[in-house]
C-alpha cells in the first residue's frame, strides 16, 4: 500500500473547471497528494464571469466535515469562496469541531470577471471566527485593503498591512502583488512569516488576461506541500514559480479569462532530485 498525503479544499466549485475547487483539485494532483473536498457553494461560471451561485445549506457543509474527518487523515485544508456570512460561520464550526490539520484561508472576496464571491457581513464574519484559526492567510491587493481597511499604495503599505492581519490571528501571511504590477513590470508577492522574518517574492509580469484562478492555484500549491511535510519558507519560492509556469505556458480555453495550465512541472526541489 502506498501512503500518500491527504488534503482538503473547502470552496465552491467553478463550471468552467479553471477556479475555485475545480483549480485547487488539479494543482493537488498535479502535486501527487490525494485531495477530498468539503462543496460550500457552486457557481454558475465560465471565463466571462459569474452567471450564478448557490451556496450549500449550511447544515449539510457540517455533515461534510463529519463525513471526512470520520474516516479520511487530513493533514492541511484550504479554503476559497465561501459566498456568505452563514458559510463562514458553518465553516468556522465545522473546523473547530473537526480540526483537519494546518489550514490555509484563501479569502475570496471578487471573481476576475468583477462578481463578488464572498457577501461584507461575511467579512466581519471571516475576521473574527476563521483568521484566528489559519496558519496561513492568502489575500490579493484589494482582500487585503479590505481587511486593513484602508489602500495599499507603496512597499510599506503592504508590510504594514501584513503585520496588521498577523495580529489578527493568521500565523503567517502572504499579500499577492497580482493586481499591480511593478513599474519594471515585475509581480512581487509578499509574505511576513511567523518568526517575524519576511520576504518579496518576484517574478517577471506575464501580460495576459488568463489568469483564471491564479489565486487558487498558488494557495493549492502550499497546502499540498505542507501536507507533504515541507516548511513553509522552502515552499513559498516553488509556489510563486508554479503559479507563474501555469500562466506562462498558456492553453487555449475559453474567450474571457482564461485558465491555467495545471500540467506544468515544478516541484519542490528535493523531489526533483528523486
Ligand atoms: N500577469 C501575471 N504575471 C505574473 N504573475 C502573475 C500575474 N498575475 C498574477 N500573478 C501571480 O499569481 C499569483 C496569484 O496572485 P493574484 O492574481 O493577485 O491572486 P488572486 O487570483 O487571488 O487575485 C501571485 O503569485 C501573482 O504574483
Ligand atoms: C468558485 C470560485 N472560487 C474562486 C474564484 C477566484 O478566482 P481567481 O483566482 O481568478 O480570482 C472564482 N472565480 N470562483
Amino acid at each position: 500500500m502506498i501512503d500518500v498525503p491527504q488534503v482538503i479544499t473547502i470552496a465552491s466549485t467553478d463550471a468552467s473547471g479553471g477556479a475555485g475547487i475545480n483549480a485547487d483539485l488539479k494543482t493537488f494532483h498535479n502535486q501527487g497528494v490525494y485531495a477530498a473536498t468539503i462543496v460550500v457553494g457552486i457557481t454558475a461560471q465560465n471565463t466571462y464571469g459569474v452567471q450564478d451561485q448557490h451556496p450549500i445549506p449550511a447544515n449539510f457543509i457540517l455533515e461534510e466535515f463529519k463525513s471526512i474527518a470520520d474516516d479520511l487523515d487530513i493533514k492541511a485544508a484550504k479554503t476559497g469562496a465561501l459566498l456568505d456570512e452563514t458559510r463562514v460561520h458553518a465553516v468556522a464550526q465545522g473546523w473547530q469541531a473537526y480540526n483537519l490539520g494546518k489550514l490555509i484561508i484563501d479569502p475570496v472576496m471578487v471573481a476576475k470577471g468583477g462578481a463578488h464571491l464572498l457577501s461584507d457581513p461575511a467579512i466581519e464574519a471571516l475576521k473574527n471566527e476563521l483568521i484566528p484559526l489559519a496558519f496561513l492567510i492568502t489575500p490579493n491587493l484589494p482582500e487585503a485593503e479590505v481587511l486593513v481597511g484602508n489602500s495599499l499604495e507603496t512597499n510599506s503599505d503592504i508590510i504594514n498591512a501584513a503585520i496588521k492581519i498577523q495580529k489578527m490571528g493568521a500565523d503567517n501571511v502572504l499579500i499577492k502583488g497580482g493586481h499591480r504590477a511593478s513599474t519594471n513590470n515585475e509581480y512581487a508577492d509578499y509574505i511576513l512569516y511567523e518568526d517575524g522574518s519576511s520576504e518579496w517574492l518576484t517574478t517577471p509580469g506575464i501580460k495576459t488576461n488568463r489568469t483564471h484562478g491564479t489565486g487558487d492555484t498558488l494557495s493549492s500549491f502550499i497546502t499540498a506541500n505542507l501536507a507533504k511535510g515541507y516548511n513553509l519558507k522552502s515552499i513559498m519560492p516553488q509556489a510563486k514559480e508554479f503559479t507563474y509556469e501555469a500562466i506562462r505556458q498558456t492553453i487555449n480555453v475559453g474567450h474571457g479569462h482564461g485558465p491555467l495550465n495545471h500540467w506544468v512541472k515544478v516541484t519542490m526541489e528535493t523531489e526533483d532530485n528523486q
